[in-house]
């Protein structure tokens, strides 16, 4: 059963020119979706609007029982049942961490504000760093203490909008893999808005992608691949190398098999040493250039390679 409820949401800042376009999405009590698209498309604006900070023209945003209303329609807006993180979220200078995460309870009786705040400094493993104050913490810490006070007051629904953006790959990696372990724990309700297909695949399994203020597809990470919606949710991905005398149709290069003889005929003009390959830039004998995964390192620039790739794996628009 759906627990968030976005419902053809459509904004505009401008009069004629939506941001955020006729937008649905439900997802489940507890569960974890990453929404990538790129910078512009209108992320930011709809994470604000299920957090009941930002004005929608129509649509609806329900979380539970609980329908978001808009800032202008409330006298405080937004709601402590809905966190928003973001990159720049500012932690109180001159608190220690363990006052940081305690400031939003501060209305709370003094014993259960002591064992919550206890609690999140265990399960954020920031508990030897809870007398240090932000600015001695590393990027990945700050970020942890910013979630850890979003969490503080068991909200239903936490709303990550590209906090992770500012860490080096490593500490991004590290960062998600143990906040994912901490939200399936608390059973919380997690929107996590990227710009980074690989963040966004860290995180969780399910994948929402955002072109234009529009969603463009939903999906599981390998059906997205497989049988992307459009040419953006395709790139993510992976280049594309479009097939000669077929309209509109792509193969990918991890689906390229490379031989030395019998194939489509190349011509190795480049190639560059990546983590798992060689990736290959290959010019056909129209001039067109593709792009093709040598896993066995086994070619070099000059060589001529053939190509075949199996029917079921092209890609057409
Ligand atoms: N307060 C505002 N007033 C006017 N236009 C705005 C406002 N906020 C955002 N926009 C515009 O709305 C569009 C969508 O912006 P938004 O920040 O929602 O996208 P985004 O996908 O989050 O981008 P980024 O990843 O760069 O933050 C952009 O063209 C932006 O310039």
């Amino acid at each position: 059963m759906s627990f968030l409820e976005i419902k053809a949401v459509s904004k505009a800042y401008q009069k004629g020119n939506e941001v955020v376009h006729d937008f649905s999405l439900s997802l489940e009590k507890g569960k974890v979706l990453s929404l990538v698209g790129e910078s512009g498309s209108g992320k930011s604006t709809l994470l604000r609007i299920v957090a009941g900070l930002e004005n929608k023209d129509s649509g609806k945003v329900v979380i539970g029982d609980l329908e978001v209303q808009n800032p202008n329609e409330r006298l405080v807006p937004g709601y402590d049942d809905v966190q928003l993180v973001y990159q720049e979220y500012q932690l109180y200078p001159n608190s220690t961490v363990e006052e940081n995460i305690a400031r939003p309870l501060i209305q709370y009786d003094k014993a259960y504000r002591k064992e919550r705040v206890a609690h999140l400094l265990k399960m954020l493993r920031l508990e030897p760093f809870k007398d240090t104050l932000p600015r001695n913490l590393s990027g990945g810490q700050q970020q942890k203490v910013a979630i850890g006070r979003a969490l503080s007051l068991e909200p239903e629904v936490l709303l990550l909008d590209e906090p992770f953006s500012s860490l080096d790959g490593i500490q991004r990696r590290e960062l998600i893999g143990e906040l994912k372990e901490i939200f399936e724990s608390l059973r919380v309700t997690v929107l996590f808005v990227t710009h980074d297909l690989d963040d966004a695949l860290q995180m969780t399994n399910d994948l929402a992608i955002m072109q234009g203020g529009k969603l463009i597809q939903r999906g599981a990470p390998e059906d997205v691949f497989s049988k992307p919606n459009n040419m953006y949710a395709a790139k993510l991905f992976s280049h594309l190398n479009e097939l000669p005398g077929k309209d509109k149709t792509f193969v990918r290069p991890s689906d390229l098999e490379i031989y030395k003889s019998k194939g489509l005929s190349a011509k190795v003009v480049d190639k560059q040493y990546l983590i798992h390959f060689d990736q290959l830039t290959l010019q056909l004998k129209d001039g067109t250039i593709w792009k093709a995964e040598d896993k066995k390192r086994s070619f070099k620039i000059g060589d001529r390679v053939y190509l075949k790739w199996l029917e079921k794996n092209e890609i057409s628009f």
